[in-house]
């Protein structure tokens, strides 16, 4: 059984149709990337999933709940990441840990996770003086805190230097090696080429092709993921 199922999703927000009939699945331990042009829908879904939006019309099941009616025992198994902004820069970076571990009954250890995504040596440190990647890290702790099952990640490299990038990209891949599976929401393709396992391209509300990279690349005859995307939404 997929982990997540989602069946001709429909959201609009008053006359405008935000997410118009989307469905995709995805299984235990992937990365799957959901890709798009800019408005193509990809928050919107993403916060169907997370039970934070109700979908007009559609099915959605993680992990087997249905993310509006069960969304307290889905907030137990899914863990999401945080927009930067969303905390305090007075905050240290294990106190911001240790903080949202107590929101759940079985969290991950926190000395464990801060040496997993190399941010011991920043626990002390306040957030708002940490460098852009180490926020992202924090960010990425923050989404793992509470042991999830499904981590969904969002715009992960925004605004990082190429280092700080590819050091993220192998993080994502050590907690997907640890059984998590991973929603990825990305802008950019060799960021999907690289980490994801499958995607689902995303344009005017609809899915246009779901697939690995490399069959993306070869139902579109284009020797790139980039130039796949631009083909399958119509661009070209
Ligand atoms: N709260 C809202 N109220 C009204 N319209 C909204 C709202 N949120 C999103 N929209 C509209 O719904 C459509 C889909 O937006 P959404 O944010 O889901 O797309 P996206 O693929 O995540 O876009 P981006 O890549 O630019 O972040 C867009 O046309 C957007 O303007």
């Amino acid at each position: 059984m997929p982990l997540i199922e989602v069946t001709d999703l429909t959201k609009r927000y008053g006359s405008r149709v935000a997410v118009d009939g989307v469905s995709f699945t995805v299984d235990r331990g992937e990365i799957f990337g959901i890709l798009g042009t800019n408005g193509a829908g990809k928050t919107t879904t993403v916060e169907c999933l997370q039970g934070l939006r109700t979908a007009d019309s559609g099915t959605i099941r993680v992990l087997g709940l249905d993310p509006v009616k069960q969304r307290d025992a889905l907030r137990q198994r899914l863990g999401s990441q945080l927009q930067e902004s969303t905390l305090p820069a007075k905050l240290k970076v294990r106190e911001a840990l240790e903080l949202f571990a107590s929101f759940y009954p079985s969290p991950a250890d926190v000395e464990v996770l801060l040496d997993r995504l190399a941010l011991t040596e920043h626990a002390d440190s306040y957030f708002g003086k940490l460098s852009g990647g180490q926020k992202q890290r924090v960010s990425i702790a923050l989404a793992l805190i509470g042991n999830p099952e499904v981590a969904v990640l969002d715009e992960l490299t925004t605004g990082l230097d190429p280092h700080a990038r590819r050091d993220t990209w192998q993080l994502v891949e050590r907690v997907r090696d640890a059984g998590v599976t991973v929603l990825l929401v990305t802008h950019f393709m060799d960021e999907a080429e690289r980490l994801c396992d499958r995607v689902a391209i995303f344009d005017t509300g609809r899915v246009v092709a779901t697939g690995t990279p490399s069959e993306l690349r070869a139902t579109t005859s284009k020797s790139t993921l980039d130039d796949a995307f631009v083909t399958l939404t119509g661009r070209d």
